[in-house]
């Protein structure tokens, strides 16, 4: 893995723009991930998580740019195209479309590995060990699938898997569980958990699932209207919610399970 303690995101703004028309979508956030750590990000529907991600890798969409802002490594500015897949890699929510349909488990992998620099000789050995560590039953066989061929969860796994080959020291996972079923679901959750803890990845976990956030997370940085309202560590968040933002999320998933607020 390569070496880095922080990504720190500074003052991110983005905005969608068409002709003179304009609308800011993500307003000034700023926010640190430490290796080691998981940091979920999370608000209501439209409130700028994915934006936020997506202007830190470089990857928005037509109509849509960054306006503001810089990413910083241990405090050195990068631009989106060197974090990405390099020192950021990510877990999307759909896994099979970050797939391509025509190139087996082996084909992707081995392009990761050939962009981290990787000797072909040590392809085949590492590309078992990650679809074993990520729970891939039969690593030899998988390798040899196309995506079509697996199930959303096993899709979800060989990313991770992709992930780690990268070398790359943190992930951003964009809603990672929510097209799989409860059981899955934990899995993944358990998975990105003992991985984050293991090789020291900073995870960032983008989700509006509180759940999630309580079982996973250290810290919590909520989005509202396209700004970070509050950062804190998760039992704060949970326990004495500041903002209202923070506290409607935190009583929505409290009724959820008929509990009171504490
Ligand atoms: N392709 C797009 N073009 C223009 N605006 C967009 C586009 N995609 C999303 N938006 C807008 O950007 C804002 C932030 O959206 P974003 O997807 O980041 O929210 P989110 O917090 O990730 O929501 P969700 O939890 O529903 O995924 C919203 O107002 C949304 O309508």
């Amino acid at each position: 893995m390569r070496k880095a303690e922080t990504l720190t995101i500074e003052d991110l703004s983005v905005a969608w723009q068409h002709g003179s028309n304009s609308h800011c979508l993500v307003r000034a956030v700023s926010l640190t991930l430490r290796t080691g750590e998981v940091l979920a990000l999370v608000g209501g529907s439209g409130s700028g998580k994915s934006m936020t991600c997506a202007a830190t890798l470089g990857v928005l969409p037509q109509s849509v740019s960054c306006t503001g802002g810089r990413v910083l490594i241990d405090g050195q500015t990068l631009p989106p195209q060197a974090l990405r897949g390099r020192i950021v890699a990510s877990v999307l929510q759909n896994p099979r479309s970050a797939f391509n349909p025509v190139r087996s488990m082996a084909d992707h992998a081995r392009e990761v590995l050939r962009v981290a620099g990787v000797d072909p000789s040590q392809h085949r050995r590492a590309i078992l060990d990650a679809f074993a560590e990520v729970g891939l039953d039969d690593p030899a066989q998988v390798a040899t699938l196309y995506p079509f061929e697996m199930s959303g969860g096993m899709l979800q796994r060989a990313m991770i898997a992709l992930a780690l080959l990268s070398g790359a020291p943190f992930l951003f996972a964009d809603e990672p569980t929510t097209d799989l079923d409860l059981v899955v679901q934990a899995r993944i959750l358990d998975l990105l958990d003992s991985l984050s803890q293991r090789h020291g990845l900073g995870v960032l976990i983008v989700t509006h699932d509180m759940g999630v956030v309580a079982r996973l997370a250290h810290r919590v940085a909520v989005m509202d209207a396209g700004e970070i309202v509050e950062t804190a560590p998760v039992d704060r968040i949970f326990m004495a919610p500041r903002h209202p933002a923070t506290r409607n999320l935190v009583a929505a998933h409290l009724k959820l399970y008929e509990m009171e607020p504490a």
